[in-house]
């Protein structure tokens, strides 16, 4: 990946889609990805705890021109009776990833096991990547910084490029 990378951030909250709290979580992912990756943000949005809406969202910037390289989703992930970014994200995922948000649950684990909570997806959606991350700035921030090593190569993989082509990260 020579290229900056194409990052979309969704924010999955009753509660801010409704503005009865203000969204801290969306602007501060995408804060994290300028700062780590210098990524290109394309799009940044807020919906409630509405699968239709949440599977909606993430297909039409799945499907766009140009796609985000990563979709990161923040909220709904709990075991509350309206956390349904999961469920939404099973739906529509062409291939599921789940050993990514276990690697981050085990690397946050020593800060705190409170990173078991979070029921989290991840995968492949046309050519995105899809992140489900928790809601809470600290949960979310926490999450990505565990798995960020990672994600370039991933990415790279993604676009059919090969380890011998990776310009990023370890050079294992
Ligand atoms: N986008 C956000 N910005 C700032 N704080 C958030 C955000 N989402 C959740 N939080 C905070 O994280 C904690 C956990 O919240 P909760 O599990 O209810 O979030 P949620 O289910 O993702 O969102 P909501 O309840 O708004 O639909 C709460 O303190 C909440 O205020
Ligand atoms: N690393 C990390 N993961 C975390 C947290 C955290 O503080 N740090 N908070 C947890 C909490 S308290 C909850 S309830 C779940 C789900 O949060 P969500 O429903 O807002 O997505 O994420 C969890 N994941």
């Amino acid at each position: 990946m020579i290229t900056p990378f194409r990052v979309a951030v969704l924010t999955c909250s009753d509660r801010c889609s409704r503005g009865e709290s203000e969204d801290r979580s969306g602007p501060a992912l995408v804060q994290f990805v300028r700062e780590k990756w210098s990524a290109e943000v394309l799009a940044a949005a807020c919906l409630p705890d509405d699968a239709d809406l949440i599977c909606r969202q993430i297909l039409t910037w799945a499907e766009g021109a140009p796609p985000p390289d990563l979709i990161l989703t923040t909220g709904g992930t709990g075991l509350g009776p309206r956390d349904v970014t999961p469920e939404a994200t099973r739906r529509i995922l062409d291939r599921p990833w789940p050993a990514i948000l276990e690697l981050a649950r085990l690397r946050c684990l020593p800060q705190t096991p409170l990173a078991y909570l979070s029921r989290g997806e991840a995968g492949v959606v046309r050519r995105s990547l899809v992140i489900n991350l928790p809601g809470s700035p600290r949960g979310a921030l926490e999450t990505l910084a565990a798995i960020a090593d990672v994600i370039p190569h991933a990415i790279a993989m993604l676009h059919g490029e090969g380890h011998e082509q990776r310009a990023h990260g370890d050079p294992r």
